[in-house]
């Protein structure tokens, strides 16, 4: 059965970059998956760091998401990697998340986004879910290397 997610107050909220999991990654700790993503579309500027500060990570989302703020030219190449890199780092640091995701087995993840049809599947259904099939591919890495997870 699809597992689908999108509130972090919903049965698997522990699947949105919203939740309060926080990694270290590049030498510093950043608080949500969110934090680290919008502030990657700035890196090398002090944006970055602005954002990464920020309390919520609604709040970054919303600066990330301001295009006051110049985006890094190479954003459309390199997002999806830098998501897949944040999502795994958050799934190998937190051992309660990640027998979450074990726990679904080869089941189908959906980020059930009613506005986003690039990382979720929009309001149809019709959306790419992006997210969701990071998620599935972070369960794959993580099941073929248990070694490599921070206990
Ligand atoms: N809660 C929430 N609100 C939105 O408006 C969203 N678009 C999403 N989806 C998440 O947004 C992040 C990517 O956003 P941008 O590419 O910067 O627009 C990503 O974490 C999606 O999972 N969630």
């Amino acid at each position: 059965m699809t597992i689908y997610f999108y509130s972090t107050r919903d049965r698997y909220g522990c699947f949105s970059n919203f939740s309060p999991h926080g990694f270290e990654l590049e030498g510093v700790y950043w608080s949500t998956t969110e934090h680290y993503f919008q502030a990657q579309k700035f890196a090398e500027t002090p944006h970055c760091e602005q954002i990464r500060q920020v309390k919520t990570p609604k709040d970054a989302a919303k600066m990330g998401r301001d295009r006051k703020r110049p985006l890094r030219p190479d954003w459309e190449q390199v997002k999806e990697e830098i998501m897949g890199k944040a999502v795994l780092k958050k799934f190998q640091s937190h051992a309660d998340i990640r027998e979450i995701l074990l726990g679904t087995g080869e089941e189908e993840i959906v980020e059930n986004s009613p506005i986003d049809y690039y990382w979720g599947c929009g309001a149809d259904g019709s959306g790419k879910n992006r997210l969701g099939v990071i998620l599935m591919e972070v369960r794959q890495v993580i099941r073929a290397n248990p070694e490599n997870i921070q206990t």
